[in-house]
């Protein structure tokens, strides 16, 4: 389903809306569906009790598929103490763009899902990362119905509690124009429709409460500095440069994928920081160093052959890291960077700006053990989940002692990994060890300043 209207990041887009139905109702009326021969699913778990089926009675939310690099996400709002789950855009999605959500699934049951999202990092099948494959049977969860008696749940979301601040709804009957004549086998209820306006309304002036996430800060990304000082004409900006993003305050649970992507609060007085005493802001724009300008100030040569080859290096991985950038746009406040062993790093805005100011080959590695120890806390994450929702509730506060604390030491794992990251960006910005030149690679420094420049004309 499109979208007919350019949407902004964190708007509401559209109301799941269905029929509340028990889980036991679900499950037969699941069945029903798989003897009727539907091969669409669209039964979503409400909580721990209720579901929402929008097979017979729903509204467009029904239609919007899912992908595993979704350009919207499910929050579960409590609105005037009934729960209620809304579609939400992750970041600002243009005009005619098809709406998707990651349905989170986990089979616990029959035939695998082939996942036709086409997204880079398309774990193939439906829900081809859960347990389910492993032959787990989730107990209470959001179930869909699929092909070949399949069993999803859909994972658990985040739940938001009404405020009185307002969102502008409008495109949402933009998206009702988009799709208007198209025919489905739903009928959309009548009296879902005279309340669907309303509800809407609601939903969308229903804001999440904002909960830090449990032991993590979430971080602000640095604001772009304007700072001109006597050291800038040694850099040229790179133009492209996405704007300065802020990431959003998150949910003490929110669905898995945010869940899992703690960053470290940078400090707010890190803002006012000065430059570094070598020249360098303290922000993390890509610059390319005007070599020649500096070239013509430095006494030594060897000085010089070493700028350049620093330089070169740094350029050549930049515009590797530029391939990425196209490939694998910004989704959010993330970047998906695919490696040469066919692995996709995500990392965020900040970290793919670091990098680019660093070199590439132990930086990946330090990368790859942060991606290795996310990943550690994702299944830690995935074990805890059950303890956490036999609560019924979205809270971790009743997980127990044991698992606290393994999820505590994963946790510093992952900062470790972070922080080892961070620091190997910041000895290969100021480390970088001499080189020794070889008699004919004396001569490179003119063909590297060429490089250089025609490089930087090239941008
Ligand atoms: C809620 S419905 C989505 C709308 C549905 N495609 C339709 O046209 O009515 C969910 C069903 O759509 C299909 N589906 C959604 N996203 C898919 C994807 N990425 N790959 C394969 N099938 C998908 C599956 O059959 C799934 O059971």
């Amino acid at each position: 389903m499109a979208i007919s209207i350019p949407l902004q990041a964190g708007q509401f887009v559209i109301e799941y809306c269905g029929e509340v139905i028990s889980w036991k109702e679900a499950k037969q009326r699941s069945q029903a569906y798989e003897t009727e021969g539907l091969k669409d699913a669209y039964i979503i778990s409400l909580d721990a009790h209720e579901t929402i089926d929008a097979t017979r009675k729903g509204n467009l939310a029904r239609f919007i598929n899912h992908s595993c690099g979704p350009n919207c996400e499910t929050r579960k709002w409590n609105v005037l103490g009934e729960i209620r789950v809304g579609i939400f855009a992750k970041h600002d999605i243009p005009a005619g763009t098809e709406l998707s959500y990651n349905y989170n699934f986990e089979w616990y049951g029959g035939a695998k899902v082939r996942c036709l999202c086409g997204a880079a990092c398309c774990s193939d099948f439906l829900g081809a990362k859960s347990r389910g494959f492993q032959n787990f049977v989730v107990p209470i969860k959001l179930m869909v119905s699929g092909l070949l008696n399949d069993r999803y749940s859909v994972d658990n979301m985040p739940l938001y509690d009404s405020t009185d601040e307002e969102t502008d709804s409008n495109f949402i009957k933009a998206i009702v124009q988009s799709n208007e004549g198209t025919t489905t086998e739903t009928e959309i209820d009548e009296s879902l429709r005279s309340t669907y306006d309303t509800d809407c309304e609601i939903l969308s002036q229903a804001l999440p409460i904002n909960v830090e996430p449990l032991s993590s800060v979430p971080m602000e990304m640095e604001e772009e500095k304007n700072d001109t000082n006597e050291l800038s004409n040694f850099y040229v900006h790179d133009a492209q440069q996405s704007p300065p993003q802020k990431t959003a305050m998150v949910s003490r649970i929110r669905n898995r994928n945010v869940f899992r992507n703690y960053q470290i609060q940078s400090s707010p007085l890190s803002k006012n920081l000065p430059p570094y005493s070598n020249g360098k802001l303290k922000n993390h724009v890509r610059r390319q160093v005007n070599v020649k300008f500096i070239c013509e100030r430095l006494a030594s040569k060897e000085a010089c052959d070493e700028l350049v080859s620093c330089e070169v290096c740094t350029q050549e991985f930049s515009i590797s890291i530029s391939k990425f950038k196209k490939s694998h746009p910004t989704r959010g406040s993330h970047k998906h960077v695919l490696l040469n062993n066919h692995r996709t790093l995500v990392l965020t805005v900040k970290e793919a700006q670091d990098i680019e100011s660093g070199k590439p080959d132990d930086l990946l590695i330090v990368l790859e053990l942060k991606n290795q120890a996310t990943s550690q806390l994702d299944c830690l994450y995935d074990e805890i989940r059950p303890a956490i929702e036999e609560r019924e509730r979205d809270s971790q506060d009743s997980v127990s002692t044991s698992i606290a604390e393994k999820w505590i030491e994963a946790s510093c794992n992952k900062l470790k990994t972070e922080f080892d990251l961070h620091s190997a960006i910041i000895k290969n910005i100021f480390c970088t060890p001499r080189r020794t030149w070889s008699p004919q690679a004396q001569g490179a420094l003119e063909n590297g300043i060429k490089y250089l420049e025609n490089c930087q004309s090239r941008d």
